[in-house]
């Protein structure tokens, strides 16, 4: 196991035009270590995920991944060095079937053509790895099936076996329960909980506050682009801190 933190962010910052987006945010997440980000709405969570996946470069500060500085290397470098991310919206091709949908990310991490219009031969790796993705985050009943008409539980599963088959080592969840109906929402869990069990370092962005407290090792706060707090789920909640910020919201 390496000792350097598997994300560091030392003092990021972000100022768009005159307005501070982000301001002097700081925090380590160690390997293998599962994180939430939690905060009011605009309080600069998004952002944040920006500027560690590379959407956005920091205008100041430093981002980090595994003591390699990537703060201004670009979405594709960060992602040959380990990190993943899926969007608060869905990024799956409908038109293709669940196991065509992550044989195309496969192939993206195996060096081959991406396009949709070209798919991988049986033999080249990538139908393997789609197999073994999608039984990961079991939908290998579905693998046949076009991704439009899955449930949205399930396309966040696919979403999750689209970026299993990258190999991330780092991997962003923006918002996984978003738009998910409460029967999707147990097995959801499991797939993320699965997730981070084989090892893998979370960051994760959710407002599902209960579904949150139960998976992450600590939480971050963000409140007005500044990092608030960042700990346990026990300590974050009792802090007065966070329970002012949330003033007027459920915690
Ligand atoms: N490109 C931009 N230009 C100007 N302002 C921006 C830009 N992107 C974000 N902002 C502002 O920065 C603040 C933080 O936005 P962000 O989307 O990161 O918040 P958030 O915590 O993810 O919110 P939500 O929970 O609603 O998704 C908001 O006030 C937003 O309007």
């Amino acid at each position: 196991m390496p000792d350097r933190p598997a994300l560091q962010l030392e003092s990021v910052g972000l100022q768009i035009g005159g307005a501070r987006i982000l301001h002097d945010v700081s925090f380590e997440v160690a390997t293998g270590e599962m994180v939430g980000v939690i905060g009011p709405n605009g309080a600069g969570k998004t952002t944040l995920f920006n500027t560690i996946s590379g959407v956005m470069i920091p205008t100041s500060g430093r981002v980090l991944l595994a003591g390699d500085d990537v703060t201004t290397r670009k979405v594709h470098q960060r992602a040959r060095v380990g990190l993943g991310r899926t969007f608060q919206t869905s990024s799956v091709f409908p038109g293709l079937t669940s196991a065509e949908n992550v044989r195309m990310a496969a192939q993206s991490k195996l060096g081959g053509a991406t396009s949709p219009w070209r798919f991988p031969r049986r033999d080249d790796g990538a139908s393997g790895v789609a197999d073994r993705c999608l039984a990961e985050v079991e939908l290998g009943h579905h693998a046949g099936t076009e991704a439009g008409v899955l449930s949205h539980g399930d396309k966040r599963k696919l979403e999750i076996a689209m970026l299993i088959a990258t190999e991330p080592e780092v991997v962003l969840l923006d918002e996984p329960m978003a738009g998910v109906g409460s029967g999707d929402v147990a097995g959801l869990v499991e797939v993320i909980r699965r997730l981070h069990g084989s090892g893998r370092t979370v960051l994760m962005v959710e407002h599902h506050m209960e579904v949150l407290l139960g998976l992450v090792d600590r939480v971050a706060v963000m409140h007005h682009g500044e990092l608030l707090a960042i700990d346990t789920p026990k300590a974050v909640m009792a802090d007065p801190d966070v329970q002012r910020a949330y003033l007027g919201e459920t915690v």
